[in-house]
């Protein structure tokens, strides 16, 4: 049975259909990517996946149990967490802080425990601390954790959003757009820090435009153009996909990695 599975999902605005029958599977502990041009509906697609769009038609499964349709909360109860835009960062926490309290959100003794300080509250708050460290330190955040999130530059902002998801456990991660923005050497910073979350046995779905860095760091590829999948495979495969390259004529920014 495939981990995570796709389903002839579809979304309709009006007469524009963004996710056209979208179906794929993904594998325990790969690093798939979505790639496509502007416009072709990846963001669409992940916002259907994480729940956060009711699809027009088609599902999502985990581990063979429908989760499309809950709500987002409920998905990622179920493991499948996406990265937090930086807008839900609390600015006048620190990075710890933040982490902390996402990790409390997701596991708490619940709010009378927490109110009455049980044995059980104080221990869950001994866990949050100790796991939040944890994650900053292998996410390369460990030097400014105790930095109000406000003063944290662009990059910090961001990793600590996918800190924040990291602090829900996933059992699989959906990064948007992880190396956006970034000049090479962030790319590669953020490589290594995609690569370090699959070690810890997280799998991981990203929508990208960087396709230098999608070459390097997915097992699988599934590439969608106007909606719908053009393409799968393995990196090698999809270089050297005619329909692939196609798609991408005329995009003057995008390359795919020749
Ligand atoms: N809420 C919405 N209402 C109407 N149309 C929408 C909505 N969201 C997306 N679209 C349209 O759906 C299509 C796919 O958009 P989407 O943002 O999913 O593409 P994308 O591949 O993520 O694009 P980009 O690479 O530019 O971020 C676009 O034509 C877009 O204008």
């Amino acid at each position: 049975m495939s981990f995570l599975k796709v389903e002839g999902l579809t979304k309709r605005f009006g007469g524009l259909v963004a996710v056209n029958g979208v179906s794929f599977d993904v594998n325990q502990g790969e690093i798939l990517s979505v790639i496509g041009p502007n416009g072709a509906g990846k963001s669409t697609l992940f916002k259907l996946i994480g729940s956060f769009m009711t699809p027009s038609a088609g599902r999502v499964l985990l581990d063979g149990a429908v989760i499309s349709g809950l709500s987002p909360h409920k998905v990622a109860r179920t493991g499948v967490v996406r990265t937090f835009q930086e807008t839900t960062v609390f600015k006048e926490m620190t990075a710890l802080q933040n982490v902390v309290v996402a990790h409390q959100l997701g596991h708490s003794a619940g709010p009378l425990g927490a109110f009455f300080a049980s044995p059980a509250a104080r221990a869950d708050d001994r866990r949050s601390q100790e796991n939040a460290e944890e994650i900053l330190g292998y996410l390369g955040l460990g030097h400014v954790r105790d930095e109000l999130a406000r003063n944290l530059p662009h990059g910090y902002l961001r990793t600590l959003g996918i800190a924040i998801a990291m602090a829900a456990s996933p059992r699989i991660l959906l990064l948007d757009e992880p190396f956006a923005g970034m000049n090479p050497e962030e790319t590669n910073r953020a490589v290594d820090m995609v690569e370090g979350i699959r070690r810890r046995g997280i799998t991981v779905l990203l929508v990208e435009h960087d396709m230098r860095a999608v070459m390097r760091i997915s097992d699988r590829i599934v590439v969608i153009s106007f909606g719908s999948k053009i393409a799968e495979g393995t990196p090698a495969e999809i270089r050297d996909n005619p329909t692939v390259i196609e798609a991408y004529l005329g995009q003057d920014d995008e390359t795919i990695g020749h």
